[in-house]
């Protein structure tokens, strides 16, 4: 099965997103996300004018040799542009080799390993009360994870907490927006509102929260103390995860469990957190950590030690991600929950699918491949809009911090 010709599709259907579609000699095609939130015309680029005219001619069904060839052959390795980059090619090749096959992507990753797929929402409010509501109503939808992000008094923004309630949409301005910090407050304010939260929805729900790297390894620790009593499913990017050694002084003092990794891009970003045992799921996704082909080498480390998987699912990682991501999870053995924040119906319309929600897990379909498609003419009526993540500065002084 030759390439025979790829393309790069942009659009903004509420949000900006990066597709490779990759054209065959048999007529099939498959795709991939190669969304970067705040960067995509990067990924675009490295798509465009590096990538793909290296793949034109060369045998489809080769995913593992392109991606050697893509990625040793780029002599400059490893990098968020360049994975996505890698991912999005690997994901359309994996689309591809399935549809040829015949059947869904997860019974040619090993088949079904679950009946479905537990994902998290995402419950979110301006103060404590407001999120409370929000949780129980999720609860009310059947979801069995919840995560629990609200407002800080004496902040007026903070991650996590959006226009309304029902979609969080970080990348909000055509410039950076900014944003202000006080750890302080933030560390008076989180295990009051999980008091509230776990007293509203009771023992057996699971919740989860993001730190979104804003504390130091100790502040992270004494966060971690203070919300035992809570019982999370997990704290996430409790710190930033550049010195993995950071994690040890983390995990010395609280039981509460730890997850990292959506921002990174290869098993390197993680192999001493993994082998030091010093997380409990790894975060990395099929749009940002080299595809299916990365992601499994990923889960396959992890599953030594033992990390289970609990891959970032933004609505910045497009409906074709969150398609290959559910095959991925449906099939990967040592898998522990998908992150579900769920897209507008404008964004669906683009990409429609054949995963769907009910009781708190998705299933990834019966379709061939993984299921999921973009309507063309739709998305050319969604140009891009250049849109930035914001930036964090310090209340007391301004000094530029962790978004
Ligand atoms: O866990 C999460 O979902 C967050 O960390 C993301 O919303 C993150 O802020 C965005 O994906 C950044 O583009
Ligand atoms: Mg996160």
């Amino acid at each position: 099965m030759k390439i025979t010709a790829a393309r790069v599709i942009v659009c903004c259907p509420g949000r900006n997103f990066v597709t490779l579609k990759i054209e065959t000699d048999q007529g099939l095609t498959g795709l991939g996300d190669a969304t970067l939130n705040g960067r995509e015309l990067a990924v675009a680029s490295y798509l465009t004018d590096h990538v793909i005219p290296c793949l034109i001619g060369r045998d489809a069904h080769q995913i593992e040799d392109i991606w050697q060839y893509l990625y040793r052959g780029a002599y400059w390795r490893r990098g968020p542009v360049t994975m996505s980059a890698i991912a999005a090619v690997d994901t359309a090749l994996w689309d591809l080799k399935a549809k040829a096959a015949g059947m869904p992507l997860y019974q040619l990753l090993g088949g079904a390993s679950r009946t479905g797929v537990m994902v998290y929402g995402h419950a979110n409010g301006r103060d404590i009360a407001q999120t409370v509501d929000e949780v129980l109503r999720y609860q009310a939808q059947g979801y069995k994870a919840i995560r629990a992000q609200s407002g800080v008094p004496g902040l007026e923004k903070v991650y996590g907490v959006g226009r309304g309630t029902m979609f969080y949409e970080p990348a909000d301005a055509d410039l950076p927006s900014e944003h202000d910090w006080s750890t302080e407050k933030y560390l008076r304010h989180t295990p009051q509102l999980f008091d509230a939260v776990r007293r509203a929805v009771g023992p057996d729900i699971h919740l989860l929260h993001d730190v979104h790297h804003r504390l130091t390894p100790i502040e992270a620790a004494r966060l971690g103390k203070d919300l035992e009593p809570y019982r999370l499913f997990w704290m996430e990017d409790a710190t930033p995860a550049e010195n993995q050694e950071a994690f040890r002084l983390i995990r010395q003092h609280t039981t509460t469990p730890l997850a990292v990794g959506e921002v990174f891009n290869t098993v390197w970003d993680c192999k001493d957190l993994i082998q030091n045992q010093l997380i409990d799921y790894i975060r990395t996704t099929v749009v940002h950590a080299g595809g299916i082909t990365h992601l499994r080498r990923i889960a396959d480390l992890a599953a030594l030690y033992p990390v289970r998987t609990g891959s970032h699912g933004a609505t910045d990682l497009s409906p074709v991600c969150m398609g290959a991501a559910l095959h991925f999870d449906l099939w990967v053995p040592n898998f522990g929950i998908q992150e579900y924040m769920r897209h507008t119906d404008e964004t669906d319309a683009v990409f429609p699918h054949a995963y769907t929600f009910s009781d708190g897990f998705l299933h990834p379909g019966e379709a061939t491949g993984h299921g999921v498609d973009i309507d063309e003419a739709l998305a050319a009526k969604y140009p891009y809009q250049r849109a930035y993540l914001p930036v964090n500065r310090q209340q007391h002084d301004g000094t530029l911090w962790h978004w």
